[in-house]
C-alpha cells in the first residue's frame, strides 16, 4: 500500500467531496495523521487526496484513510445478498445431486431422524433450504412428526413437491416455496434442522452456471439464525446443535510443485519471473475442495472457532476470531494451513449420544472436501517447533454473502525461546 509521503508526492489532483463510505476491513491507523476504523464503520470522506489515500472523518476524528479498505454505501450496491443469481444455483438438479451423492452428508442427516424419530412424534419440525426435501422425507417416511414444514426458496421447490407425493409424505409434509425469512407459519416448531454448511463452515463456494460460471457465495447461516429466532420455540432443537471450524497446519508438495515451482524450467527455458503472478493468481484466495492427505498434517488440528447454534446471534457473524498454538509433529515444509468443519446434533432424549458429521481428512471425504490457505512460501519445520496464531472470518459489510479469511501467525523454533516476528495474510472469499 502506498505511504502517506509518496501520496503527497504524487502528481494527482485532488477531489474535494463530501461523501459516505462503508469501512470493508480493520484499518489500524500507523501514524498520527491517520484515522483508524473498524469494518462495517461508516466515514465521511472530505477528499480525495490522492488514489490511495483520503481525507475522512468518523465521529468527530479526522485523519488519511486508505482507499483501498473504503466502498461507496450499500444503497449503491443494487444487490447485496446477490439473492437472483443465488437462488436460480439452485434450481437446477446440479447442486442437488452434488449434496444428494455426498453419503456422509445425508447419511447423517438420517441418522438424526432415526436415531430420534421416538422424541420426534407429534413433533413440529422445519427443515430450512429442503431443497429436494430429503430431510424432510426423512422425518416423514422414519418418524411420525406432527408436521414438516419444507422450506425452499428455490424453483426446485416444485419438484420437491411431487416428490413428498411420489414417498406418500404429504399428509405430514409440507412445502413452503418461499425464503424462510419471509414465511408465515401456523404455529412455532419444536425442531429447525436445515444444511447450511459451505466450505470454511460458513461460505459454500457455487460455480453460477446461470452467471457464466462465475463464483457464488452462500452464505446461509444468518437465514437460519434469524428464523431460529422467529419460528423455533423456546427449548427447541437446532440441528445441527453446535459446529466447529478446525485448522491444521499442513504441507502442500503438489500445489507448490504445479503452481509454483512449474516456472522455474519450462523445456528448457526460465520463466521463473512469472512466479510472483502466478503466487497471485493461485495462492492469493482460497483453494476450496482441497483433498488433504492426513499425512501432509504436520500436527493434531485444532477446533479454532465453536458455534453454538442455540445461543449464536447474527451480529456475532460479522466477525469469527479464534486463535492456535500447534507443536509440529514431524519434520517437513509448512506450505500453509488447511481447514474444514464439524457439525453436532443433540440428541432429543436426555442423555442421548449427539450424532457427529466430520469433513476432516481423517473422515470419510465429502463434496466440501478441506480448504487450503497457502502461505506465499514454503517454511522448513522440525519437530518441535511451534506455529502460533489466530484465524479471523470477517465478513463483507457490503456484499453480505462474501467474506475475508485472515490468518496470523508466529513461528518458534524448538531451540529458541522466543516467537519471530507476525505474519500475516488475508484471503478474500470472494470480494
Ligand atoms: N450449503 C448448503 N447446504 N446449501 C443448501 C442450500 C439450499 O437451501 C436453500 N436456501 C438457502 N437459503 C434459503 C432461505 N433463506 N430460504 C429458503 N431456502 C433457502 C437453497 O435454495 C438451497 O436449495
Amino acid at each position: 500500500m502506498l505511504e502517506m509521503s509518496e501520496c503527497e508526492n504524487t502528481q494527482t489532483d485532488s477531489n474535494i467531496i463530501t461523501e459516505e463510505f462503508i469501512a470493508l476491513e480493520d484499518f489500524s491507523a500507523t501514524g498520527a495523521e491517520q484515522l483508524s476504523f473498524s469494518a462495517g464503520d461508516t466515514l465521511l470522506v472530505h477528499e480525495q487526496v490522492c488514489a490511495d489515500w483520503w481525507w475522512a472523518e468518523r465521529s468527530g476524528c479526522f485523519g488519511y484513510v486508505p482507499s483501498a479498505f473504503l466502498h461507496r454505501r450499500v444503497e449503491d450496491v443494487e444487490d447485496a445478498w446477490q439473492d437472483e443469481e443465488y437462488f436460480s444455483s439452485y434450481g437446477t438438479l446440479k447442486l442437488h445431486l452434488e449434496m444428494l451423492s455426498d453419503r456422509p452428508r445425508t447419511e447423517t442427516y438420517r441418522q438424526v431422524i432415526v436415531s430420534n424419530c421416538a422424541a420426534l412424534r407429534g413433533k413440529v419440525v422445519m427443515d430450512l433450504g429442503c431443497g429436494t426435501g430429503v430431510i424432510s422425507l426423512f422425518c416423514g417416511r422414519l418418524a411420525q412428526p406432527a408436521a414438516v414444514y419444507a422450506v425452499e426458496a428455490s424453483s426446485v421447490a416444485e419438484h420437491t413437491e411431487k416428490l413428498v407425493k411420489l414417498n406418500r409424505c404429504d399428509d405430514v409434509v409440507t412445502v413452503f416455496r418461499s425464503r424462510a425469512e419471509d414465511l408465515m407459519l401456523p404455529s412455532k416448531v419444536d425442531v429447525l434442522v436445515s444444511e447450511w454448511m459451505g466450505n470454511c463452515l460458513l461460505v459454500d463456494v457455487l460455480v453460477s452456471e446461470w452467471m457464466g460460471n462465475c463464483l457464488l457465495f452462500e452464505f446461509m447461516v444468518e437465514s437460519v439464525l434469524r428464523v431460529r429466532d422467529r419460528w423455533l420455540k423456546d427449548g427447541g432443537m437446532m440441528w445441527p446443535s453446535s459446529a466447529s471450524l478446525s485448522l491444521v497446519p499442513c504441507q502442500a508438495h503438489a500445489d507448490y510443485s504445479q503452481k509454483m515451482e512449474f516456472w522455474e524450467n519450462l523445456y528448457g527455458l526460465d520463466f521463473s519471473c512469472l512466479q510472483p503472478v502466478a503466487r497471485e493468481e493461485f495462492f492469493s484466495k482460497p483453494k476450496f475442495s482441497h483433498q488433504l492427505d492426513p499425512d501432509d498434517c504436520l500436527s493434531s488440528p485444532c477446533d479454532v472457532i465453536t458455534l453454538d447454534m442455540h445461543t449464536l446471534s447474527v451480529s456475532d457473524l460479522e466477525k469469527l476470531r479464534g486463535e492456535f498454538r500447534f507443536t509440529i509433529e514431524r519434520a517437513g515444509t509448512l506450505h500453509g494451513f488447511a481447514a474444514w468443519f464439524s457439525t453436532f446434533f443433540r440428541s432429543l432424549d436426555e442423555g442421548g449420544q449427539p450424532l457427529e458429521l466430520n469433513t476432516g481428512p481423517h473422515a470419510e471425504s465429502t463434496h466440501w472436501k478441506q480448504t487450503l490457505f497457502m502461505f506465499d512460501g514454503p517454511i522448513g519445520v522440525e519437530e518441535g517447533d511451534c506455529v502460533g496464531g489466530a484465524i479471523t472470518l470477517q465478513r463483507n459489510p457490503i456484499w453480505r454473502r462474501h467474506m475475508s479469511i485472515t490468518i496470523e501467525w508466529r513461528m518458534k523454533r524448538r531451540n529458541d525461546t522466543t516467537f519471530s516476528e507476525k505474519s500475516s495474510k488475508r484471503f478474500p472469499m470472494w470480494r
